[in-house]
């Protein structure tokens, strides 16, 4: 392989990193040589080396056999500390060479580094940062606008307000990417600031390397010395007693310095099992924002957007009115289920050349659908058909015949013959044990009601909704 078809497969990896990635972990490997199978760089420090194999080995040797390179494995070894009058001389050779890139690795990240004096920068880099996540892309609706609100409030990089912020909720709902927003945005606002995001796993890790390589000084010094820490998944540390230790260490070296601290979790500090109480205690000193199960608008919004950017990228490709809502209606479970289906559609639709529509939807992610499907309860549906009518749960499921219990316990009735897999009999027992023809009845005259009058049909509708979200 020559060093020309290296600088095509970064061309490529460019495109397929995004510049962050790009900048941080592509441009400072320097190609040495390709032989016997085994492509091998030179990198500035064994941290650098071992992030870039763990995270980006695959698509850079994908990219190199798609250059026609034969490599069935990569190599990253630190260049030897060199006189800086060979690495000036060697700086000054023409580009590619391999003995020449080893002197430009040095050279590298010391030009990209801050003017900081107090850690070692290479070692201070973040985790990758994925270029889609910005404040750009992020949809808001209800269920996340406070997070949102705080997160913005963060990357202004104004005086600090609240420490930590701490950002939580389920799996998918937005969490890292309102972290990499965050980071993205103060790396363009204040580029001096010193910011560190990266996940509590790799916080373990890097503890642990420094432990091992006996270097916990360098390490204690290098988390003192950010501007903003963010630390994502902090759940993953509980129950890991000397990591948390250090955590707390550190945590508590920003607080008193006051620097910008920024968690994530996918629960509240206090509900996080094994979390030592004075970390528990110290994460609530903060501002606490949960966020929220999507809502449909939500999830609708979320679906037009990427809707927007498949369209650019699929040329051609129709959507049929209905699917998207169809989509937001389906897929409750979590944001990254909903772009995956979508991705999956319009990648489909584009192969087969056809247009988008509810049916190609349904065929083409059945599986997901299935997954999806929420198990409706007949306990919920008469919890929420008793709330929504203002009525004790106990008239919906007992004898009482007047109308405004019996319209509602009609209603209960037909929800759970549509929305529970639950048979006429079943259904007559868990409604205060009556007969199947009863239900049966309940449910035709909500059927007849139904199409004269638009108040009932309206109510439903929302129900139903509810019921789905
Ligand atoms: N409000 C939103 N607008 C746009 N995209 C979103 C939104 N919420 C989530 N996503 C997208 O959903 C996917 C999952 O989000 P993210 O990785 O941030 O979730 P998370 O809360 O960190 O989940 P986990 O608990 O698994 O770490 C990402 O692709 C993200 O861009």
């Amino acid at each position: 392989m020559t060093n020309e078809t290296w600088g095509h497969v970064r061309g490529e990896l460019l495109k397929r990193l995004g510049k962050n990635n790009f900048v941080t972990w592509i441009e400072p490997l320097r190609f040495a040589e390709l032989r016997d199978g085994v492509a091998r760089f030179t990198v500035p420090t064994n941290f650098f080396g071992n992030w870039v194999e763990r995270n980006f080995s695959d698509q850079i040797r994908q990219q190199l056999i798609s250059a026609g390179a034969s490599v069935d494995r990569l190599e990253f070894t630190v260049e030897a500390a060199r006189p800086a009058v060979q690495a000036n001389a060697a700086a000054t050779a023409p580009e590619g060479q391999p003995a020449s890139a080893a002197a430009a690795a040095a050279e590298t990240p010391r030009a990209a580094r801050p003017a900081h004096p107090a850690a070692d920068d290479s070692e201070l880099r973040s985790a990758p940062l994925d270029s889609r996540f910005t404040f750009d892309t992020f949809v808001v609706g209800k269920p996340n606008e406070l997070a949102h609100a705080a997160a913005r409030r963060v990357a202004e990089g104004g005086p600090v307000s609240f420490n930590p912020l701490f950002l939580y909720g389920g799996v998918g709902l937005g969490k890292t990417h309102l972290m990499h927003a965050i980071a993205h945005e103060l790396q363009s606002r204040r580029p001096e600031l010193r910011v560190l995001y990266l996940s509590a796993e790799q916080f373990m890790y890097r503890f642990i390397q420094a432990l091992r390589e006996k270097q916990i000084m360098d390490f204690k010094e290098m988390f003192r010395s950010v501007d903003v820490l963010m630390v994502d998944d902090v759940q993953f540390i509980a129950g890991k007693d000397s990591t948390q230790e250090e955590f707390f260490h550190t945590f508590n070296a920003l607080v008193d310095q006051n620097k910008q601290i920024v968690i994530s979790a996918d629960r509240a500090p206090g509900e996080i099992k094994d979390l030592e109480e004075r970390i528990k205690s110290r994460l609530q000193c903060g501002l606490i924002v949960d966020l929220h199960p999507t809502d449909y608008e939500l999830r609708l919004g979320i679906l037009q957007n990427k809707a927007e950017f498949y369209h650019n990228q699929y040329k051609g490709l129709t959507l049929a009115p209905g699917v998207l809502e169809f989509l937001a209606h389906r897929i409750t479970t979590n944001v990254r289920v909903l772009e995956g289906a979508l991705t999956r559609l319009f990648a489909f639709a584009s192969l087969v050349g056809r247009e988008i529509t509810l049916d190609l939807a349904q065929d083409c992610l059945a599986d997901i659908l299935r997954a999806s499907d929420r198990k409706i309860t007949i306990e919920e549906i008469q919890r929420k058909v008793a709330e929504h009518y203002n009525i004790r749960l106990s008239d919906m499921i007992g004898p009482k015949r007047a109308r405004n219990f019996a319209r509602p316990r009609q209603i209960a009735m037909y929800l759970a013959k549509k929305l529970t897999p639950r048979s006429l009999p079943e259904i007559g027992r868990r409604f205060g044990g009556r007969d199947h023809t009863t239900i049966m009845h309940g449910v035709r005259k909500i059927e007849e009601l139904m199409s004269t009058d638009s108040q009932l049909a309206e109510d439903l509708q929302l129900l139903r909704r509810l019921l789905e979200a």
